[in-house]
């Protein structure tokens, strides 16, 4: 454990403070070479490595310091960061799902406060070359003071990273580990990276972020929270033996517009919905479904390459936008309390680079910035009403004004609703910025006093039977209870329990009979118990006939829709050979007549909305890049692009196959961009004129378009009826029931 998370007690005189305020002289005495090294050139990578390099020994000897002390303060600076932050579990006491994890309607109490972290990143070249004064001080315990003759104030948090903080540490000591375990466990985690332009947000979440452009990645030690938690999450979930899917979406919110950022072949601004079930959301998010650290590395460097940056007086690599990367984490684990029922948890990770807020007058803003940081500032602004508001007892319960920005209104869930929030915030220990870093400071400060009550979201379906399940067993435990008392044995299981369960019951009525007045109420109350008990070993076993029906039904289902898919890619092959031949499906008869349009991608059902690609879609490997940057995952390349439609398996290799007739006894229709002649048609049209020949062609189009549009009349109503029995059924599928 190095010396430079200021959490670390306060009484030891070598602890942040001491330390830090040492190596930042160094810094200073430094700067004076490092400056012609760089000529003036601020590069955070390099600035990170000079910090590294160059302080190296600062830093080398803070470490030794602390960890030859060899007294107790060391043991307790380390127990400090157990995987825990240093105060109380930020999260709760509960991260797991068992029969006591909280459910949206449970009692249980996972009240706690968002978790608040404090990054200082270092002085920069410009910092250094101004000889800025350096106003953070940083006295452990998470407490940090601004020190200046305009403002002097100090502020505690969970966590304060100092600026020798190294990317690692901020990834194992900022609580994103226990964010991304209970998103594992169905809860939806947001963390969030916020502070002035220049502050290290990017810096933070993804490394450096000039490292992304050309296709360069972040070195591995430069690596952000976000890449390390891809490779954390990868690695928890290898520990999940149900299944498991990671869905991955990366948006934009730029000027106030949301832009995928994952599927920018379509590039236009989508739209933010509410519904009851989801609360915001986006519609037609591009999904990209990941099973590898490597896919969710190309997808991040795809959105990054994509995100909107720009060069102002502040920092070379600005963001203009505030971006979001979510993972979906589905997973199936077997319900602790029945082996044969599977549990269905998604919980979501989110992560959030805000754009900085900036001072126009110090950025020297072009007007085309001048409206983004008018943007940038207002949403800002925004979200700190919303904070203020959630932070504050009185206004909590009243109107909280998320629909005031797309980006409070996307951020709602995770602020003030059931989910579980980390919110780093980045500052710069220059002077010359203080005013911008207190209120950073003082921004975070309110956050922390948000309140929030994590509940792990869950289909109606499962929670019924989740809590059926659970009033079943507090029963069974009073049942077996109850004949302990009574030295009955032990519930059997099957007829035995029948038998035993009607003798236990004459049992009860022969006591009864004979009970003194006190104990037959008792007995009343005991026999009421078993009815009630027997009752609700019926609800459950209909509930599990239903299950296993609703599972058969579904299934069936599926299968249906997949004939149905098949029908409509054969449509679509033979629309597309003859629109190949260049003949049309418009009928003479009724030129109103709608051209035959497919009906919808298939999609998986909860995302009837989304562009969602399928979890086969392109598996195979990417070609080879030849130099060019890396590609995201083959799936990006072409991301709404159905694979490449083969002709009907007649039509296939080439042309028609010699002597096959259509349907309607006509020769089909060939494929490809030349017109072939089927020998029939070669006798055909010797004997008759060219238009004549033309005639016999529209009246077989006019057949195959009657056919088309009779099977196209099934499919509609096939499709129909799927789609209503699928909206019944839908919420099922989340569920997996095995009855073994
Ligand atoms: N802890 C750090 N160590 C070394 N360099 C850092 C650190 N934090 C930030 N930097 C560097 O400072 C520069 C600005 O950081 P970054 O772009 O992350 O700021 P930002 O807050 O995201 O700014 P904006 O809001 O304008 O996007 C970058 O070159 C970055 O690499």
């Amino acid at each position: 454990m190095n010396g430079v998370i200021s959490a670390g007690n306060k009484k030891d005189p070598r602890n942040g403070n001491a330390s830090v305020s040492g190596s930042q002289k160094d810094l200073r005495t430094m700067s004076g070479s490092q400056k012609d090294v760089r000529n003036g050139n601020l590069s955070a990578s390099s600035s990170q490595r000079d910090l590294q390099n160059g302080s190296g020994s600062v830093n080398g000897s803070q470490r030794d310091l602390r960890i030859n002390s060899g007294d107790g303060d060391d043991e307790k600076y380390r127990g400090k960061f157990t995987g825990k932050s240093t105060l109380k579990n930020p999260f709760g006491s509960s991260t797991t799902l068992s029969s006591t994890a909280p459910t949206e309607n449970s009692g249980d109490d996972l009240d706690d406060h968002i978790n608040v972290v404090l990054r200082v990143r270092p002085a920069n070249g410009q910092e250094r070359d101004r000889k800025d004064q350096l106003v953070t001080k940083f006295h452990g315990e998470g407490r940090v003071e601004v020190d200046h003759v305009s403002v002097n104030r100090s502020f505690v948090y969970n966590v304060v990273f100092e600026p020798e903080a190294l990317q690692e540490d901020v990834f194992d000591h900022s609580g994103v580990k226990k964010l991304i375990d209970m998103s594992i466990n169905g809860y939806a985690c947001t963390a969030f990276a916020f502070g002035q332009t220049g502050s290290g947000k990017t810096h933070t979440m993804t490394g450096p972020p000039q490292q992304f452009e050309g296709g360069n990645h972040p070195e591995s030690d430069m690596q952000g929270v976000i890449q390390r938690s891809f490779r954390y999450l990868v690695q928890q979930l290898g520990q999940v033996t149900g299944n498991k899917t990671i869905k991955a979406s990366y948006l934009e919110i730029y000027n106030e517009q949301v832009i995928d950022l994952l599927n920018t072949n379509h590039r236009r601004y989508l739209n933010v919905r509410w519904s009851k079930n989801k609360g915001f959301y986006v519609e037609n998010l591009f999904i990209v479904e990941c099973e590898t650290v490597d896919d969710l590395m190309a997808v991040l460097e795809e959105g990054m390459r994509n995100r909107q940056t720009g060069s102002h007086g502040l920092n070379e690599f600005s963001s203009r936008s505030h971006s979001m990367l979510t993972l979906t984490v589905d997973t199936e684990q077997v319900d602790p309390d029945d082996e044969n029922l599977y549990l269905t948890k998604r919980g979501k990770l989110t992560f959030v680079d805000l754009a900085g807020s900036e001072k126009v007058k110090d950025s020297g803003s072009s007007a085309e910035m001048l409206i983004e940081s008018n943007n940038i500032n207002r949403s800002l602004l925004v979200l700190g009403n919303c904070i203020s508001s959630l932070g504050d007892p009185k206004k909590r319960q009243g109107h909280i004004p998320y629909r005031d920005s797309k980006l409070t209104k996307l951020l709602a869930d995770s602020l003030g609703g059931n989910g579980v929030t980390l919110m780093i915030a980045c500052v710069t220990p220059s002077a010359y910025h203080v005013h911008e870093t207190t209120n950073t400071l003082r921004y975070a400060s309110r956050a922390k006093r948000i309140k929030s009550k994590p509940v792990i979201k869950m289909d109606p379906r499962e929670k019924l039977i989740l809590s059926l399940k659970r009033e079943i067993k507090i029963l069974r435990n009073e049942n077996h209870y109850l004949r302990e008392q009574l030295e009955f044995p032990a519930k059997p299981k099957g007829d035995l329990q029948k038998n035993n369960d009607e003798k236990f019951m004459k049992m009860v009525k022969d006591m009864q009979s004979k009970a003194s007045p006190g104990d037959k109420d008792l007995y009343a109350m005991l026999q009421e118990y078993m009815i009630e008990n027997e009752a609700l070993r019926n609800e459950n076993s209909e509930l599990h006939r239903n299950k296993d029906q609703l599972h058969r039904d579904h299934q069936s289902l599926s299968k249906h829709n997949e004939r149905l898919q098949v029908d409509i890619e054969k449509l679509q092959r033979m629309d597309k050979v003859r629109h190949n031949n260049g003949e049309s499906y418009r009928s003479p008869q009724n030129s109103s007549k709608p051209p035959y349009n497919p009906p919808p991608q298939r999609l998986p059902p909860n995302n009837q909305n989304q562009g969602y690609v399928s979890p086969t879609a392109g598996r195979g490997k990417p070609p080879p890049s030849h130099g060019q940057p890396k590609r995201p995952p083959h799936r990006l390349s072409e991301p709404l692009m159905r694979p490449a439609q083969l002709p009907p398996e007649h039509l296939q290799n080439g042309y028609v196959e010699e002597g096959y007739m259509s349907p309607r006894g006509r020769p089909p229709i060939q494929n490809g961009g030349m017109r072939q002649e089927s020998p029939m048609r070669l006798t055909d049209s010797r004997r008759s004129s060219q238009s004549s020949t033309a005639d016999t062609i529209k009246s077989i189009n006019e057949k195959l378009k009657q056919e088309l549009y009779d099977i196209e009349g099934q499919i509609n109503h096939h499709h129909l009826v799927n789609t209503r029995t699928r909206s019944i059924y839908g919420s099922q599928t989340s569920m997996r029931s095995v009855h073994r």
